[in-house]
């Protein structure tokens, strides 16, 4: 079998095992992983994206697929945005929580970036996947096993990321929504 592969470069093993899970067996190419925590420069979301995969292209020379994921509070113009990284390790989620303080508005939108190459730096033969789950900060509840879970609460729903089952979690997440856009893009354009 002449299967194409991918690798998908990630520091980060949860998302790489909410990734495996997400896409299963229904996806065209073979995924492997390179562990690899690539630099993440400052800017608006696509870019960071968009930098982050022209790196992982550059060091590997092979069709590349990286993951950049925002929390965005809305009563922060969208901060912390790309930068959630910094602030959860700083803050942990408590302290993100206590950010809101001031405002009412809760809202915030989970954000997942794949930028995919086929081997490239060139920005233009990059492709960008993006998922969008909007919900509510709220004081941490449930599992504390993977970054922000345990805060964000989606739309619809009484219980955070961190409470819902994992398989629940992967119908209506961020990168859920995100990695159906990807799949699409190999499966019914044809693209592998
Ligand atoms: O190597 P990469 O793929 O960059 O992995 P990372 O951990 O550095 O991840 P990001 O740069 O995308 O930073 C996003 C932050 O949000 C966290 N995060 C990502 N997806 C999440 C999810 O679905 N639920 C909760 N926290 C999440 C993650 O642990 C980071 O602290
Ligand atoms: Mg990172």
């Amino acid at each position: 079998m002449n299967q194409r592969a991918v690798v998908f470069v990630t520091g980060n093993l949860k998302k790489l095992e909410e990734v495996k899970s997400i896409l299963g067996h229904n996806f065209p190419l073979e995924v492997t992983n390179y562990r690899l925590d690539l630099p993440e420069l400052q800017g608006e979301l696509n870019e960071v994206s968009i930098r982050k995969c022209q790196e992982a292209a550059r060091r590997l020379k092979k069709p590349v697929f990286i993951e950049d994921t925002c929390l965005c509070f809305n009563a922060l113009e969208g901060l912390p945005g790309p930068y959630i990284k910094w602030f959860l390790e700083k803050l942990k989620p408590e302290g993100l929580y206590k950010l809101l303080e001031g405002w009412t508005d809760k809202s915030a939108e989970a954000v997942c970036t794949f930028a995919y190459s086929p081997g490239s730096d060139k920005e233009s033969d990059i492709v960008l996947f993006q998922g969008i789950t909007k919900g509510t900060i709220v004081p941490p509840r449930g599992s504390r096993d993977f970054g922000w879970d345990c805060i964000f609460q989606p739309l619809g729903y009484d219980k955070t990321y961190g409470e819902l089952p994992k398989e629940e979690k992967n119908k209506i997440s961020h990168r859920y929504r995100a990695l159906d856009k990807l799949r699409d893009y190999f499966i019914v354009k044809n693209n592998c």
